[in-house]
Formats: C-alpha cells, sequence, structure tokens
C-alpha cells in the first residue's frame, strides 16, 4: 500500500539525536514516507550546539518547491527553522499547498510546528525574528503547535491553532479552540539520554495525523512512542552529555544480527 507522505522542514544534527535524522528514522519506524528539508546543518554534539550554519532562504524556498510540486504531502512537520526569512517563505508554501491540493486531488496538508527555540543542552536555536515570525506567519496556519512550557510562554496564544504543551514533569495538556484542555498522561522515563525527544515526538504526532488519527489519539500515541524510545535509550551509554533517544526499536535491535538488546 502507498504510504502518506509527511514532509520534515527542520535542521540537522551531526551525532544523529535530534533534527531531521530523528524526524525521519521515526516516520520510517511508524510507516510514514519521509521528506527533508534542509533549513541549516547544526554542529553539535550531546554536549552542545557549537555552531548553527542557515541554508539560504533561496535554497530552502527551491527545496519546498521541488517536493511540494511532486509529492502528495499529507503532513508538514516543523523543527528548527534558523532564520525569519525560512519561517515566512515556509508560510507562503503550506498557504499555496493548501490552495492547489484540492486542484490536484489531495487533502490539505495538515501543519504540525515543533516551535524549536532553545535545545536540550541549553542552546537557543531562534532569536527574537525568529519568535515574532512564527508569531505573525507560521503559527496561524498550524494545525497544533507542540511547544513545551518555556516556548510556551514566549510564543503565547491567541493564533487560533490548537496546542499540545508538553514536558515539566506534568502530563501532556491538548488545548484545542473551543473546548475543555486534555490531559496526555505518558509513563515518565529516568533517563538523561533524551537528546531529540521533543523531534522524535513531534514526528509521531505528524506521522500519526498522517496515518488518519485525529488529534487526541494522535497525542497520546505519540506520547506512548516517545516514552517507549526513551526507555530503551534508558540504558544505552552513548556520548558524553544527553545521550540520544532511541531511534531503533528494541524489537528491531533483537533482529540485528551482533547487537545485543
Ligand atoms: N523523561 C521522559 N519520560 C517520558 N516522556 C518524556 C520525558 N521527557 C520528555 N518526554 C515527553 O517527550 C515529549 C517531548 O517533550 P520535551 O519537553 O522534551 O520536548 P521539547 O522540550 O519541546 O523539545 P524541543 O525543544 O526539541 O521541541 C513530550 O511528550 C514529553 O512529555
Ligand atoms: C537540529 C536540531 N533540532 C532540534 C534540536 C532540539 O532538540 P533537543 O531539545 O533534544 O536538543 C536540536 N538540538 N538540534
Amino acid at each position: 500500500m502507498t504510504p502518506p507522505v509527511v514532509l520534515a522542514v527542520a535542521a540537522t544534527d551531526p551525532g544523529g539525536g535530534a533534527g531531521l535524522a530523528a524526524d525521519l528514522a521515526t516516520f520510517a519506524a511508524l510507516g510514514v514516507h519521509g521528506g527533508c528539508v534542509v533549513t541549516a546543518i547544526t554542529v553539535q554534539d550531546t554536549r552542545g550546539v557549537h555552531g548553527i550554519h542557515p541554508v539560504p532562504a533561496d535554497v530552502v524556498a527551491a527545496q519546498l518547491d521541488a517536493v511540494l510540486g511532486d509529492l502528495p504531502v499529507a503532513v508538514i512537520k516543523t523543527g528548527m527553522l534558523a532564520t525569519p526569512e525560512a519561517v515566512r517563505l515556509l508560510a507562503e508554501r503550506v498557504v499555496l499547498a493548501r490552495v492547489t491540493s484540492g486542484s490536484r486531488g489531495q487533502g490539505r496538508p495538515l501543519l504540525v510546528v515543533d516551535p524549536v527555540l532553545r535545545a536540550t543542552t541549553g542552546a537557543t536555536l531562534a532569536d527574537a525574528a525568529v519568535v515574532a515570525a512564527y508569531r505573525e506567519h507560521l503559527l496561524p496556519l498550524a494545525t497544533v503547535v507542540t511547544p513545551n512550557a518555556d516556548e510556551d510562554a514566549v510564543l503565547g496564544r491567541g493564533h487560533g491553532a490548537a496546542v499540545l504543551r508538553t514536558g515539566s514533569g506534568a502530563p501532556d495538556v491538548l488545548h484545542r479552540p473551543g473546548r475543555e484542555p486534555l490531559d496526555i498522561p505518558h509513563a515518565r522515563v529516568a533517563t538523561t539520554n533524551d537528546h531529540g525527544t521533543g523531534c522524535t515526538h513531534a514526528s509521531a504526532l505528524a506521522a500519526y495525523l498522517a496515518l488518519g488519527h485525529d488529534l487526541a489519539t494522535a497525542a497520546h500515541r505519540a506520547a506512548d512512542f516517545t516514552s517507549r524510545r526513551l526507555a530503551t535509550s534508558s540504558t544505552w551509554d552513548l556520548g558524553r552529555g544527553r545521550g540520544p533517544i532511541a531511534h531503533i526499536s528494541t524489537s528491531s535491535m533483537t533482529e540485528t544480527e551482533g547487537v545485543t538488546a
């Protein structure tokens, strides 16, 4: 069966924990085809972010136009967007894709915005101009935004999109316009091997939406998927800082020759 397509628009992490590596691994694990538009190349490891090199805006635009002009993208999932220009031009493409999707016999692409403003290791990944561009251009188009508590406070509400607020030791909470907030409980895992958790969680949410689940079901499943991946990585010893969340499942590890679970 032909899988749905989810397009990640985000940055690279050479250690493979966060960003596009996490996005594509999660899409593959959940049975959706993943595209990837690169917004920036980061230099980082499990201890910190050492450099950010944004891809020129016209190159980001050309990547978006190539994918959106060819593949039937069901969900666009954003991670680190790096510059206000990238936020703005992505918003323009989302509007255009929604206008043209009907005439091409496709559904309107959904938009999952993971507003990556700060890394787990503490580095700032988006400045005030990027935050302003999110508020003005991208959040009003979002199907759902997945901020942690700090990002939620910085971005504010009033954009009209659903918000799945994550982290901070409490359950995730799904806020949908005109409805009561819904707690999304998930098993907490005691681990510092959590680099890439936000990216994995938002990508799982996008994948479950692409597979046809409603927002609440997708949020429950994404929380469960993320907890299970953290449970796998909790016993790992990778890197000198916050080790990566597992992008391979326990079952794929036992199937892989030479790897002991
Ligand atoms: N130790 C943990 N055990 C279980 N679930 C966790 C744990 N840490 C985070 N999560 C879950 O992972 C998801 C992502 O949360 P988190 O707050 O880490 O992302 P984030 O800070 O928004 O990351 P990013 O900035 O990359 O978007 C949420 O569903 C959160 O509840
Ligand atoms: C390219 C990229 N995207 C996102 C994050 C945030 O992930 P985390 O909060 O786990 O550090 C990151 N560190 N790098």
